[in-house]
C-alpha cells in the first residue's frame, strides 16, 4: 500500500501529473560547424546573431535548429542551412553534445561539422553572420550553451 500512496503524491492537487514533461522524449538541437581558412590563412568559424526568441535574440549561435520527427540529425541540419542560410552543406563528425534546457523545454544539443557544396550562406533568418577566429568567439554575446562549443573549437586548432 505504501506504494501507491507515494504514486498518489506524485499527483498535483489539480489532477495533473507532474512528472509528464521529464518522462516526454528528448528533443534533440542540431548545430552546424562550418570552418573556413580566412584571410591571411586564419581558421575562421561561421557564427550568426539569432533574430527570436526575445530571450535569445541578438546572442551569437552556430546556425541549425530542432531535430524534427522522422528526421536524422544529419537531415535535419542539412535542411536548416537551406531554410535558414540558402546553402547546400554535408554533415560531417558530432564534435559535441550536451544536455540543453530551454524555456521550451530539454533537448540534447548535438553539434555537427558540415561542409559547404553550395555558395556562401546568407543571413535569410539571423541577424547577421559573421566568419569570427576560433580564439575571438568568446568576446561574442555567445548563447550560454555555445560556450563549451566555442572551447572545445579553441583547443583544436
Ligand atoms: N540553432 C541553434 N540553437 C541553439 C544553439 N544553442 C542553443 O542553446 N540553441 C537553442 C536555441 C533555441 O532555444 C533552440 C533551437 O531552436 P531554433 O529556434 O533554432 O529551432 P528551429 O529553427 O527548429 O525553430 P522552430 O521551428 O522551433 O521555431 O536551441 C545553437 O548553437 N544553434
Amino acid at each position: 500500500m505504501g506504494e501507491v500512496y507515494r504514486v498518489q503524491k506524485g499527483w498535483r492537487a489539480d489532477g495533473r501529473f507532474p512528472l509528464m514533461r521529464q518522462t516526454a522524449p528528448m528533443r534533440t538541437v542540431v548545430a552546424g560547424i562550418l570552418e573556413r581558412e580566412g584571410p591571411g590563412g586564419v581558421r575562421q568559424v561561421l557564427v550568426g546573431a539569432r533574430s527570436s526568441p526575445a530571450w535569445a535574440a541578438g546572442q551569437w549561435e552556430f546556425p541549425g535548429g530542432k531535430v524534427e520527427n522522422g528526421e536524422t540529425v544529419e537531415g535535419a541540419l542539412a535542411r536548416e542551412w537551406r531554410e535558414e542560410l540558402g546553402a547546400e552543406v554535408t554533415v560531417g563528425e558530432e564534435v559535441y553534445r550536451s544536455h540543453l534546457d530551454t524555456p521550451v523545454g530539454a533537448f540534447t544539443l548535438v553539434a555537427l561539422r558540415v561542409r559547404l557544396l553550395s555558395d556562401e550562406p546568407r543571413p535569410l533568418e539571423h541577424r547577421a553572420l559573421a566568419w569570427v577566429a576560433p580564439a575571438d568567439l568568446t568576446r561574442l554575446r555567445l548563447l550560454a550553451s555555445n560556450v563549451p562549443i566555442a572551447a572545445s573549437l579553441n583547443r583544436a586548432g
